[in-house]
């Protein structure tokens, strides 16, 4: 008997959808999945203010497809200049629901992001105050820290000393990929929760390094050893699990800007990103457990409805295709040409 599984229809708490041409090659492939997307802000120029946001939000809107319901959840790009007049704008406006911090230097088009935490209080503040939820790449980037330990020191550098500051902000460690990450989470107040990718769920480092070196599974934070990849499994399915939800980072780079001397970090996931979720809770014999990650668990935090739609997977294996259309290019999306085990009905 084909084994099936029915969930509320979930949303996705972290995605990269672009813009222009791109937005609209991607688009689709979230949309068939998930009802509403925090959406990251970091275009070029990055979207910084209500206003910018508002409008990102309006062409997201036109490049749903006809008949097709999604609702962009907004985030603004903290800056070193964002005010807490911007922070009080932010959350009038009703549709920005996060503020996302980019340390400066840390990842694909953070090169605008906040240089240091302290020169922003006031508006951090202001989002405790207001429960306008911090949304963090937790990753230091000073040069002298290897790359492998940037989370970690993160925890202890950065996170640890502003929740003292403000003990009621609420936190949303993003894409998390750290045994002591997941441990942080887990033992922090429930105004501090995290988002795990799949790919962080079903691979370590060997994947993207023994026996040649595969561009397209390099992303940020980097893949990390087999006991933590271990350790954010037995959080995302752990029995009492509230604080960790879905957030796939899928993140599309034309393939030619990974294919390359020094190619971009952020795999592209979202054509397939249910059923590689399923595949994890399912090997972990934890599939009663997917509801609450995928469905629930960022409803709650981010205090929205679950919704009231179902979607429902099925345990069959399909190919995935070897790239898809992105603007005027293609990406190569994540297991391109290999099997994927579970199926959206
Ligand atoms: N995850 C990634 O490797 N890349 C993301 C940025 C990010 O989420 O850090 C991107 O925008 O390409
Ligand atoms: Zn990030
Ligand atoms: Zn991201």
């Amino acid at each position: 008997m084909t084994q099936t599984i029915t969930i509320a229809r979930p949303d996705d708490w972290h995605l990269h959808l672009r813009d222009g041409a791109g937005l609209a090659s991607v688009l689709p492939h979230t949309v068939r999945e998930f009802g509403r997307a925090i959406v990251m802000p970091n275009l070029k120029p990055p979207v910084t203010n209500v206003a910018l946001a508002g409008e990102y939000r309006q062409r997201i809107l036109a490049a749903v497809p006809a008949g097709q319901s999604f609702q962009p959840l907004m985030t603004l790009y903290l800056t070193d200049n964002t005010t807490a007049a911007d922070i009080v704008a932010a959350k009038a406006s009703g549709f920005v629901h996060g503020v996302k911090l980019y340390p400066a230097g840390a990842t694909t088009n953070s090169d605008a992001g906040c240089t240091d935490v302290n020169k922003v209080l006031p508006a951090i503040e202001k989002m405790a105050e207001l429960g306008l939820p911090f949304l963090v790449h937790g990753e230091v980037v000073d040069s002298e820290i290897d790359i492998f330990d940037r989370e970690a020191v993160f925890i202890d550098r950065i996170m640890q000393p502003l929740l003292a500051k403000f003990p009621n902000l609420k936190v949303v460690f993003e894409h998390i990929t750290t045994k002591d990450a997941a441990d942080f989470v887990t033992g922090a107040p429930d105004n501090v929760a995290a988002t795990v990718t799949a790919h962080h769920l079903l691979m370590n480092r060997n994947a993207m390094l023994v026996g040649g070196i595969r561009p397209h599974l390099y992303c940020l934070p980097i893949l990390k050893r087999e006991i933590h990849r271990q350790a954010l499994v037995k959080a995302v399915t752990a029995d009492d699990n509230h604080k960790f939800f879905l957030g796939t980072d899928s993140a599309p780079h034309a393939k030619g800007a990974k294919e390359t001397a020094c190619g971009c970090a952020g795999m592209y996931t979202a054509h397939a990103a249910l059923p590689l979720y399923a595949e994890v809770f399912d090997l972990a014999g934890k599939l009663d457990r997917l509801e609450a990650f995928a469905s629930q668990n960022g409803s709650a935090f981010y205090g929205l409805p679950v919704s009231s739609e179902t979607v429902t997977l099925r345990k069959e294996s399909w190919v995935v295709p070897t790239e898809y259309a992105f603007a005027d290019s293609v990406v190569v999306p994540l297991r391109a040409g290999e099997l994927v085990q579970w199926k959206l009905v």
